[in-house]
């Protein structure tokens, strides 16, 4: 008789592997001693024990050959925010959760965890202090959002006891650190153009961003105390570097850090979001003629302009949870590993 050889609990898959949290965390979960395959579209780097398979998360047969007796998988493949692309976010993002969903059933995976985003509950309005019980936003701000409530919905729902299939979902917010292709980028582009001038609003609002490892350990603890008793089955967690910042004073040191002038002057945030929302009123109009990608989008000025940070109480009670990195030594990190951009490199 065949016997079916149970997964053993250290083996992992990490969909989306390649990019910027899931390589952290793939170079973390092999530190401590698990063995990991990474699904992705792409592979970006080798690491020793570590094994690639490249294909797309809408493809079930693909994820199946991947996922043999693993027992955990992080599920942390997105396109990115900036991508604007109605269709890719729906397809990759909500139809393709679903697929994930099937496959890690028909593969008897034990255990999903799910990289969401505490924008899930962002309107464009102030968040202070967040907590995880706070309603799905009613009008996201952008696809991107919309289609990662809808997963995170998808994946909360598919935690079955009986099926011996547990689902958690960690809500990160601002992830930063080095390889990061989004934030220090963006910033030093803008600044480069002598876009970073300006202050939007007048600089007081309070914003969470959170170092990259502190990311990944929020992860890995809850997937090693995600079990059929404890209080995860089903449910959502903010991980934060536990220390809202105000955001031009976190954009004002990156930029010092790397040799850029602060912005100094403030125009009015309600002036901007309208101009911004006016701009892309007009490239969606100009989209059949020509594609512009604006700077200022209006998600991006309201991240720019408003308090957004939230509380981890509920990773730190059921999960133990404390950001290993504090804040200063976490952009003292991240500035030292992008020489490249220093002004004048
Ligand atoms: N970067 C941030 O500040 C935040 C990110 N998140 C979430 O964290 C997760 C990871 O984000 P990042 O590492 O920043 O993004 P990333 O763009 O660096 O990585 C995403 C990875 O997913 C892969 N991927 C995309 N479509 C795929 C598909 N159809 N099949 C297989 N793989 C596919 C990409 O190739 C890429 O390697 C995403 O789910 C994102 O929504 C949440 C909150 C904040
Ligand atoms: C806390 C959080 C969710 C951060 C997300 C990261 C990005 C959305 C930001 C990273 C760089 C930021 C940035 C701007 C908006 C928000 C970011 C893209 C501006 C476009 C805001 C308007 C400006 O004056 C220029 C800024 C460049 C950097």
């Amino acid at each position: 008789m065949a016997t079916r050889v149970r997964p053993s609990s250290k083996r992992c898959a990490v969909i989306g592997g390649s990019g910027f949290l899931g390589r952290h965390l793939v170079e973390r979960l092999v530190d401590r001693g698990y063995t990991v395959s990474v699904f992705d579209i792409r592979q970006a780097y080798e690491l020793p024990g570590v094994t690639f398979h490249l294909g797309d998360l809408c493809d079930k047969q693909a994820l199946l050959s991947a996922l043999k007796e693993v027992s955990v998988v992080f599920h942390c493949a997105s396109p990115a925010p900036g991508s604007d692309d109605r269709s890719l976010f729906q397809r990759v993002n909500v139809d393709g959760t679903r697929t994930v969903i099937q496959a890690c059933l028909e593969a008897g995976v034990q255990k999903l965890v799910l990289t969401s985003s505490a924008s899930v509950v962002f309107e464009g309005t102030d968040i202070k202090n967040g907590k995880e019980d706070l309603p799905y936003a009613k009008k996201p701000i952008d696809y991107y959002t919309a289609t990662k409530i809808q997963q995170e919905k998808l994946v909360l729902e598919a935690c079955s006891k009986e099926k011996g299939f547990l689902t958690v979902a960690i809500r990160p917010h601002g992830i930063f650190g080095p390889r990061d292709p989004q934030l220090v980028p963006i910033l030093v582009d803008s600044a480069r153009r002598g876009k970073m001038k300006f202050i939007i609003g007048d600089g007081s609002n309070l914003v969470d961003f959170t170092y990259v490892e502190n990311v990944v350990h929020g992860h890995i603890l809850a997937a090693e105390h995600l079990k059929a008793d404890s209080p995860l089955c089903a449910q959502a967690y903010h991980i934060t570097n536990d220390e809202p910042v105000r955001f031009w004073d976190f954009m004002s040191q990156v930029l010092v850090g790397l040799g850029y002038s602060a912005p100094r002057l403030h125009l009015p945030y309600a002036l901007v979001y309208g101009l911004s929302l006016l701009l892309w009123l007009i490239t969606l109009v100009l989209r059949p003629l020509v594609q512009i990608k604006p700077t200022f989008t209006p998600m991006r000025v309201a991240l720019a302009g408003t308090h957004h940070y939230y509380s981890c109480a509920r990773a730190k009670q059921d999960l133990g949870y404390r950001p290993p990195v504090s804040l200063q030594e976490a952009i003292t990190r991240t500035v030292e590993s992008y020489p490249h951009l220093r002004q004048g490199a």
